[in-house]
């Protein structure tokens, strides 16, 4: 009777529905391209058609929540109902299942806490070295310095604060000392997939292996390819099939899957030569036999970057590419923000897809981003996340906060509250004021009773202030309005940012010794092997985003601070001698 429900596995080749229907524990590793993804999406869609009886929890761990939202997308387009899949990053996982339902088992947040974010965690470090007398280099690791770290932890022990670390740290303390969280979490679960598990860290994976050692009804299904491992530099690692047997005291199968389904041949040849675990890639695209451009600039100017990206994007358009299927990408914000402003002026009438200094910055767990985010988008449309963002806000008041709401506050209270708040149209951060005090009062919130929330709310306004002075940004509604827009276009992303995606053309510039590989891992002299694989296994990633075109770019001119020139990335240029480039 499920067969029709389980049309979509018609889209899968041979291996890929052995591997989707399967019912063992996985390392599934493969190439870019391959169906890795499709895969995982097409075995929680599975999952949910097959167990329709079960309330248990089928959980997608991926490495980013563009990675989460494409999943839910994905599948809400196949029509799958989402009430027993999960997906999200580890840290969202850990928070929703362990910190919040159990956080009066820990002493340290049992009476509340607050989650700080990078503005909170820069400003107690910059008070930090001033307190100790500490001169930091510049781009030097302020967590590097043992009296730092030290002075670091007291303070968010002391003001109830947690930071993204804390989260894990937390989760494995309570997982570890409570039997009986562990029994409870593994009970209400059926399946948990790693997604891009190359990145996973070793506290990450003890997480994993408590819940999966209590529970080994629960299958486990990591999945990644070691040619990707990118976050070797914070601890992310690839675990062999020995020792995740060991770590979640289960049995594992490895699986491969062959051929890739994104790229020509041509673009596969020429990112090959980055392989650090080598194997040989056969295209499966329907565009195997496209040669495509593949290209190498080491002669342009900086200055001149964003005219000759300018005209590529413009062949590329009048070639019939579509906007998103054209992606620019550089190493580092930096970079980025100021390649984004000049396409923008030089193609007006081109769509980008590309990161705006705006002045409120992507902040999920930050309740008064949530409040921004109902209040400045726009009312009426996309109920679903409205609601969704609304309830999020009564959990994050309710148990991070422990601040007890009146009854009659359900999510559409708090939408009612946000949507009759008054507008400022010259001033957002009135507009938020008045959003805020109307939202208080109705629920009952005392802020001066609240010094979390409060505290909070006082680091959101200054962060939205700072970033509109720093940047000289408009601060009026619209400026608001904007963060909140849906994009389409051009897609303009980090070399970290493009993971997981795919383009007909991909543009990439910055390519250069200091920014690939960066200035730490040409330092560490003692390291050259280190410094090597790591820098191809990102000039991997770039290039395999790339189904036909690459037009890569070491421009000239740019310097260090000190005025040294940098020059074109070794590995990159090492590579293609063997290549005939065009
Ligand atoms: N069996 C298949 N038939 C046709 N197209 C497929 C098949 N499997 C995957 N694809 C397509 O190939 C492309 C790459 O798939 P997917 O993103 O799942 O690969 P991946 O292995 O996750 O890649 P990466 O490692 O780069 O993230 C997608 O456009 C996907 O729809």
């Amino acid at each position: 009777m499920n067969e029709e429900k389980l049309w979509f596995l018609a889209d899968l080749n041979p291996k890929q529905r052995a591997v989707c229907t399967s019912d063992k524990n996985t390392i599934l590793i493969a190439c870019p391209g391959s169906g890795k993804t499709r895969t995982l999406t097409y075995r929680l869609a599975f999952l949910s058609i097959m167990y329709t009886e079960s309330n248990n929890l089928n959980i997608a761990i991926t490495y980013t929540n563009r990675a989460s939202e494409e999943i839910r997308n994905r599948l809400l387009s196949f029509n799958i109902d989402l009430t027993k899949i999960w997906a999200g990053t580890i840290h969202q996982f850990c928070l929703e299942f362990i910190i919040r339902p159990y956080s009066m088992y820990s002493k340290r947040i049992s009476r509340g806490y607050r989650i700080i974010d990078e503005f909170v965690q820069k400003r107690y470090v910059r008070e930090i070295c001033e307190q100790l007398q500490i001169r930091l280099g510049y781009n030097e690791n302020p967590f590097a310095y043992p009296e730092i770290v030290k002075e670091y932890k007291r303070r968010l022990k002391e003001n109830k604060e947690i930071d993204f670390d804390i989260i894990l740290d937390l989760s494995f303390e309570l997982l570890n000392n409570n039997a009986f969280i562990r029994h409870n979490l593994s009970n209400i679960l059926r399946s948990i997939h790693v997604d891009e598990y190359q990145d996973t860290n070793d506290l990450q994976y003890k997480i994993l292996g408590l819940i999966a050692r209590e529970n080994n009804r629960i299958r486990y299904f990591f999945i990644g390819d070691v040619n990707q491992a990118i976050y070797g530099g914070i601890g992310g690692i690839a675990k062999s099939k020995t020792e995740l047997d060991e770590i979640c005291g289960a049995n594992f199968e490895v699986e491969q899957l062959d051929g890739c389904y994104r790229s020509s041949q041509r673009v596969i040849d020429f990112y090959s030569k980055f392989q650090v675990a080598s194997s040989v890639i056969s295209s499966e695209s329907n565009l195997k036999d496209e040669l495509g451009i593949i290209t190498h600039n080491k002669i342009i100017d900086k200055d001149d970057i964003p005219e000759k990206i300018a005209t590529i994007v413009k062949e590329q358009l009048a070639l019939g590419v579509p906007e998103n299927e054209i992606c620019i990408i550089a190493p580092q914000w930096t970079l980025l923000y100021p390649i984004s402003k000049s396409l923008r002026e030089l193609l007006p009438n081109v769509g980008f897809d590309a990161p705006d200094v705006t002045p409120i910055k992507y902040d999920p767990m930050n309740v008064f981003y949530l409040i921004c985010k109902l209040k400045f988008s726009v009312a009426g449309k996309n109920t679903s996340m409205r609601k969704r963002t609304a309830n999020e806000i009564i959990t994050i008041l309710t148990e991070d906060y422990k601040i007890h709401l009146p009854n009659y506050v359900d999510c559409y209270f708090i939408l009612k509250c946000i949507n009759s708040a008054e507008v400022c149209d010259e001033d957002g951060i009135e507009t938020l004021k008045n959003t805020v005090d109307i939202l208080c009062s109705s629920c009952a919130i005392d802020l001066n009773q609240e010094d979390y929330l409060k505290k909070t709310y006082t680091d959101f306004i200054d962060k939205v202030n700072q970033r509109i002075a720093n940047y000289s940004l408009s601060a009026d509604m619209n400026a608001f309005k904007r963060c909140f827009q849906e994009k389409s276009g051009v897609v303009i992303n980090s070399y970290h940012g493009v993971k997981g995606e795919e383009y007909t053309t991909v543009i990439a510039f910055g390519l250069l010794n200091g920014l690939i590989p960066n200035w730490d891992l040409i330092y560490n002299k003692n390291n050259k092997e280190k410094r090597i694989t790591e820098t191809q296994k990102l000039l991997y990633v770039v290039c395999s985003r790339s189904k036909k075109n690459l037009y890569l770019f070491s421009e000239q001119g740019r310097t260090t601070r000190k005025g040294d020139v940098l020059t074109p990335t070794d590995e990159l240029i090492s590579s293609y001698s063997m290549f005939d480039l065009d």
